[in-house]
């Protein structure tokens, strides 16, 4: 039976380290996701997709503060929903177009996803997000100095400027992306972890200036929505213990308590798989399935064919 599923695509599925940010790059990346994506939309399957910024959203911020003499630079939070825009603009088109290729007319729609944090969240304190491209631990410190970024080591893949990410409370909106995606539309909801907003004492929203860990966001809309599934798309097959040792092994399927225990005994790095796990455990643990997966096999891994599938 068909199943109402979020998949996180993460950031190597718009642009991987070391490719340039164009736009033809970056919309053919988003052209291969939407050809899986589109795989398991026509084997029955009802998807929501939410999707990283990384990238984009620190690009879009430099272009803001290297122009800012031209035209005024937008706050932190603006980027993010430019981002959301151009991502989902790239992820609605390819979607269409890899459906009808199936002769598949399933609606497709691109929500602007606002998501409330806490203004008082400790990353405010201490930036953890990694966002734009990526240094040499030297280019990075110059810059840092140059320009008064935070700039720190990205899980062993090079330096990149760092900013606020706070743990999201709510996806604002949930329940009309519920309603359509119950409704058998294909949305994209949450893109860059969406826009990070804070409730004032009036009741009233308001921008702040962070980035969201799509991981994190994807939980909560999964949650929110009661998606059966919550699948985080990768560039690895499986989840590994002792992960890149020589006795590295792939995990297939787990249980919480088996999950808990590794992460106890820190397989899983901070600022990669770390988050990745934590919100598939987080989802498990509501009841639903919960799969970390390569994109190239996502559609084997949702008939349980490939993957770290995380029952509770
Ligand atoms: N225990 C582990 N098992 C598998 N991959 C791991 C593990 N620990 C760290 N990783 C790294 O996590 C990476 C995926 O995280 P990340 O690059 O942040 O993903 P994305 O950008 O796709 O969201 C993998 O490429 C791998 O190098
Ligand atoms: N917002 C977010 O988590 O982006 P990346 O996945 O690109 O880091």
């Amino acid at each position: 039976m068909g199943e109402r599923v979020v998949i996180a695509l993460g950031g190597n599925a718009i642009l991987q380290p070391g490719q340039e940010a164009t736009y033809e790059i970056q919309l053919e990346n988003v052209r291969k996701s939407a050809e899986v994506i589109a795989r398991i939309i026509n084997n029955g399957h009802t998807v929501v997709v939410t999707h990283g910024n990384g990238p984009q959203v620190g690009n879009i911020l430099r272009q803001n503060e290297e122009a800012k003499h031209v035209v005024p630079a937008m706050p932190l939070d603006v980027c993010s929903a430019e981002s959301q825009g151009f991502i989902g603009y790239m992820m609605e088109q390819s979607l269409r177009n890899e459906l009808l290729k199936l002769n598949n007319q399933a609606p497709v729609a691109v929500t602007l996803t606002q998501t409330e944090v806490s203004a008082d969240d400790p990353d405010f304190q201490d930036p953890s997000k990694p966002i734009g491209v990526f240094y040499s631990e030297e280019e990075a410190n110059k810059l840092a100095e140059e320009k008064g970024w935070i700039v720190k080591e990205d899980a062993g893949r090079g330096y990149r400027r760092v900013v606020a990410s706070p743990e999201p409370k709510s996806i604002l909106g949930s329940k009309v992306i519920q309603q359509l995606s119950e409704a058998g539309t294909i949305i994209v909801a949450g893109g860059g972890g969406g826009v990070p907003v804070v409730k004032q004492a009036d009741g009233t929203y308001k921008g702040i200036e962070a980035v969201i860990d799509k991981d994190r966001s994807g939980f909560k809309l999964a949650e929110e929505i009661k998606a059966d599934t919550f699948m985080i798309l990768t560039d690895v097959e499986n989840v590994y213990v002792n992960y890149g040792k020589p006795d590295q092994k792939a995990l297939t399927e787990i249980s919480l308590e088996e999950a808990q225990g590794y992460v106890d005994e820190g397989q899983f790095s901070a600022g990669s798989m770390g988050p990745k796990m934590e919100a598939a455990m987080n989802f498990a643990r509501t009841g639903g399935r919960a799969i970390i997966c390569s994109l190239d096999k996502a559609d084997l891994a949702m008939e349980g064919k490939s993957g770290t599938h995380i029952v509770g």
